[in-house]
């Protein structure tokens, strides 16, 4: 199937990435291989040649540079003429062990690690689609909360070669999703869309490979405990008196959150843009009982901004109970609508909803474990599966479930008595939501006030994860883990494109 077929493959100097190269080579394709280091490439290329490839050829640089990646493509259209396959599987050096507060450490693998594969994709988009072609992504169990569990599950690793075949074999079958080593992948993820406090449980406790021998007897029992080990309830009181931060305060859910908390007498300080806005939501939070409350406006597409509010924080009130991290940057001039190819849009809006919420933890962390406070992550569906107009939107809701799940796993370990509660909203009732969408989506969103109270619920008990509305995130968020095809066409049916290209 894939004799004479033009393939990029990133990453192909070592490991899964050389491994590809050789088996397309036995294929007999045009192999265009990339990496940093020239002589391991020419070592490759030459391999490959031997092996029977139609032609093998190299271009070296780093995927650090947005240049680089559109340069990888420019050579593909000159020495092969199109492309059929992009094989993206390049990836950065990521530091293994406790996060160490290294924030722009993470900016650099966004960079390699994902914004290089956006705009890979957006250069060579145009040949694909000439060739009808394929782009095949290689990715990590590690994209949600079970990256500990592989460590736990192999504990010898799965050979490349047969890894790098396995993923040759789903691209020419067209394949949505391949799942390599399906029980030690598969498995893990399904569990932790059914039971995620359970699974979080088993991989700390390294019982992980037992639990999959003994899978199907265990499950009616462990889910029992699941259900049984319900968190206490919630009362007003909780809060009295706690010292919180709320982002995106001026309008929306923020707002709503906001009111709560003033009527349930805390102090607050709240952010956003609009000073005008935020000097409202203030007045009246301090009619409702706020036990006091103040502002900042600023940007946090600005990376100075995170530590201004922390400071602020710090030296007004000497420490922090609750952090709330709600804000969202809009996805530039194409907003809700399908993705432009804008790669620097994304980026911008990767700083405000992701990046900067990494640095608020981070600088607000040493107050937090003072107080054995909380931190509150206002997340989406659409960074549960993939949600379309949304793209670069999506992408940033699924950075903060990768991040933050992760994140609370060292917590645990390390004996960090700070709680992080991610929330997985649908649809809500917001003037921003609504204006964005109501055209395109018939749903009646969930309204914003009884939003707020269930986030503030949720973070006071310290749960790990809220769905709101209930019903409808978890029905999706199990789907996308037993029937991922079947949810992507339902959620297709739901989207009034014509209304979308007329607007
Ligand atoms: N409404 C919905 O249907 C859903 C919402 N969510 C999530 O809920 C949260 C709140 O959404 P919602 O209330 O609808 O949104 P809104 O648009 O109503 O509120 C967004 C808030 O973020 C602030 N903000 C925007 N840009 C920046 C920036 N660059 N720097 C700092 N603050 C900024 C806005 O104020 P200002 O413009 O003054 O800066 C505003 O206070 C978000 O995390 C969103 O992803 C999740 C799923 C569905
Ligand atoms: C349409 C989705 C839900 C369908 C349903 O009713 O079941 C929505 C789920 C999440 C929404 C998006 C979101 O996360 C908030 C963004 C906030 C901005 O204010 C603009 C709109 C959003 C992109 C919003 C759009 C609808 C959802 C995808």
């Amino acid at each position: 199937m894939l004799k004479g077929k033009r393939v990029i493959v990133t990453g192909a100097s070592t490991g899964i990435g050389e491994q590809i190269a050789y088996h397309l080579a036995r294929m007999g394709s045009h192999i265009l291989i990339t990496a940093r280091t020239e002589a391991k490439l020419q070592k490759v290329v030459e391999r490959c040649l031997e092996l029977g490839a139609a032609s093998a050829r190299y271009v070296s640089g780093t995927m650090e540079d947005m240049a680089f990646a559109q340069h990888v493509v420019r050579e593909a259209h000159t020495s092969l003429g199109g492309l059929d396959m992009l094989i993206l599987n390049h990836v950065g050096a990521s530091y293994f062990g406790f996060f160490d507060g290294d924030v722009e450490h993470v900016r650099k693998l966004l960079e390699i690690n994902f914004l290089s594969y956006v705009a890979m994709t957006t250069s060579a988009l145009p040949m694909l689609k000439e060739s009808e072609g394929s782009i095949v992504v290689v990715s990590s169990m590690a994209e949600s909360a079970v990256r500990a569990a592989a460590e736990v599950l192999r504990e010898r690793p799965a050979p490349r070669d047969e890894c790098a075949l396995e993923i040759l074999k789903g691209a020419a079958l067209r394949r949505r999703e391949l799942y390599y080593r399906y029980s030690s992948t598969r498995l893990p993820l399904l569990l932790r869309d059914c039971a995620a406090d359970l699974l979080d449980y088993l991989v700390r406790s390294r019982g992980m490979g037992l639990f999959l021998k003994i899978f199907i007897p265990l499950l009616g029992g462990l889910l029992a405990f699941y259900f049984y080990s319900a968190p206490q309830s919630f009362n007003e009181g909780m809060l009295r008196g706690k010292r919180v931060i709320v982002t995106g305060a001026s309008s929306g859910i923020g707002e709503q959150m906001a009111y709560h908390l003033a009527r349930m007498e805390t102090h607050l300080l709240l952010t956003a843009r609009t000073e005008a806005k935020l000097q409202k939501v203030v007045e009246r939070c301090l009619e409702l009982g706020a036990a006091s409350a103040h502002y900042i406006s600023g940007s946090m597409e600005n990376p100075s901004f995170p530590e201004v509010v922390v400071k602020e924080a710090e030296t007004s009130w000497g420490g922090l109970d609750m952090l709330i991290l709600n804000h969202i940057g809009y996805s530039g001039s194409s907003g809700f609508n399908f993705f432009d190819g804008n790669v620097g849009q994304v980026r911008k809006l990767m700083e405000t909803n992701f990046i900067s919420y990494v640095a608020m933890t981070t600088l607000a962390l040493p107050m937090l474990k003072e107080s054995d406070g909380s931190i509150v992550v206002v997340s989406s569906m659409a960074g549960k599966a993939g949600s379309p107009f949304a793209a670069s939107y999506s992408a940033t809701k699924f950075a903060l479930d990768g991040f933050f799940s992760s994140l609370r796993h060292e917590f645990v370990m390390d004996k960090v008595n700070v709680s992080i509660t991610l929330c997985i909203l649908g649809y809500i009732n917001t003037e921003s939501a609504v204006r964005a969408v109501s055209h395109v989506i018939q749903g009646t969103p969930a309204p914003k006030e009884e939003c707020a109270l269930e986030i503030i619920k949720a973070g006071a008990l310290r749960q790990r994860e809220l769905h709101y509305p209930p019903w409808v995130v978890s029905a999706v968020v199990l789907l996308r883990g037993i029937a991922p095809e079947f949810l992507d066409s339902i959620t297709r049916s739901w989207y009034n494109v014509e209304n979308l290209r007329r607007s």
